[in-house]
């Protein structure tokens, strides 16, 4: 489990973007936390405050029950069980060739040459992305940068994995790819902790929810405590997802997901 205790993060001394926010992240055995909230909520400093690449200004987090150390030898711990997928894959992309790049964690963790080899080689299958293995990376494509930085966050193989909108610049099929992808890595034993503007995505993907506004949580819950309030959601420039409006106004069961809706209605 994460756990933030009042913790509080200011870029300067005048704005709090966090505000005495305190969570149990996987306090439930949850696999898939979603983090929600309108541009500038501030999702972005709260995954920075989790991975230590912001150290909080006040209050403290503990990762299973470990005070968070910001030593150098701390935050190669912290790296180990905390990994990130930047919004924006550009900011992430260390080496020019594929396979260097995916292999950058491995070497500063001190892995030996013929493990590295073998573990960039098996999550580049995973990621179907062998085939890119000796690419440029300067040349792929915006879907596939992101899954070379997936595969460099994949191959440390970290109980948790963090993703800043997995799904912004993504076609329909990069999209489902990513959920596929969340899948694997829930049946890998891993945690993910998602933001995402995409409702419908993190709806159906994620199993626990935070809504981050006026610098702190204003509500945590499951699916139908979080998206059933129509007027929180308003007020954060949230929108329902599709699969709770026709639950609200047309009356039908609140469904998890398009296949369970047209399961249950086509019978
Ligand atoms: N490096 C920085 N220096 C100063 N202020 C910053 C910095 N990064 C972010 N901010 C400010 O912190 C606030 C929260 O930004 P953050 O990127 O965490 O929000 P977000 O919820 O991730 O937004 P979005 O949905 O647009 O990605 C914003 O007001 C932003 O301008």
């Amino acid at each position: 489990m994460i756990e933030l205790r009042h913790v509080s993060f200011s870029y300067d001394d005048k704005h709090k973007i966090l505000d005495d926010v305190s969570m149990k992240l996987g306090h439930d055995n949850q696999s898939v936390i979603g983090i929600i909230g309108h541009n500038g909520a501030g999702k972005s400093t709260l995954f920075l405050n989790l991975v230590g690449e912001l150290k909080p200004t006040a209050g403290e987090i503990f990762v299973d029950g470990h005070k968070v150390e910001y030593s150098k030898k701390g935050l190669r711990n912290l790296r180990r069980k905390i990994g990130i997928v930047f919004q924006n894959s550009d900011q992430q992309i260390f080496y020019s060739i594929v396979k260097d790049d995916v292999a950058f964690a491995l070497r500063n963790l001190k892995v030996s040459n013929d493990e590295i080899k073998q573990r960039v080689e098996r999550v580049l299958r995973e990621l179907d992305i062998s085939n890119l293995k000796d690419q440029p990376i300067q040349y792929l494509s915006g879907g596939q940068k992101k899954r070379v930085a997936i595969a460099g966050i994949m191959v440390i193989g970290s109980e948790w994995i963090l993703l800043d909108e997995p799904t912004s610049g993504l076609d329909p099929d990069g999209r489902l790819r990513m959920k596929k992808l969340i899948k694997k890595l829930i049946a890998n034993g891993q945690k993910i902790i998602l933001s995402s503007h995409d409702m419908d995505f993190m709806y159906e993907v994620c199993d626990y929810f935070y809504l981050l506004g006026n610098n702190r949580i204003l509500k945590e819950g499951n699916r139908e405590n979080v998206f059933n309030d129509e007027q929180l959601l308003k007020e954060n420039n949230l929108e329902q997802p599709w699969l709770v409006k026709i639950h609200q106004k047309l009356g039908l069961p609140l469904y998890t997901t398009e296949q369970e809706l047209f399961a249950e209605q086509g019978k």
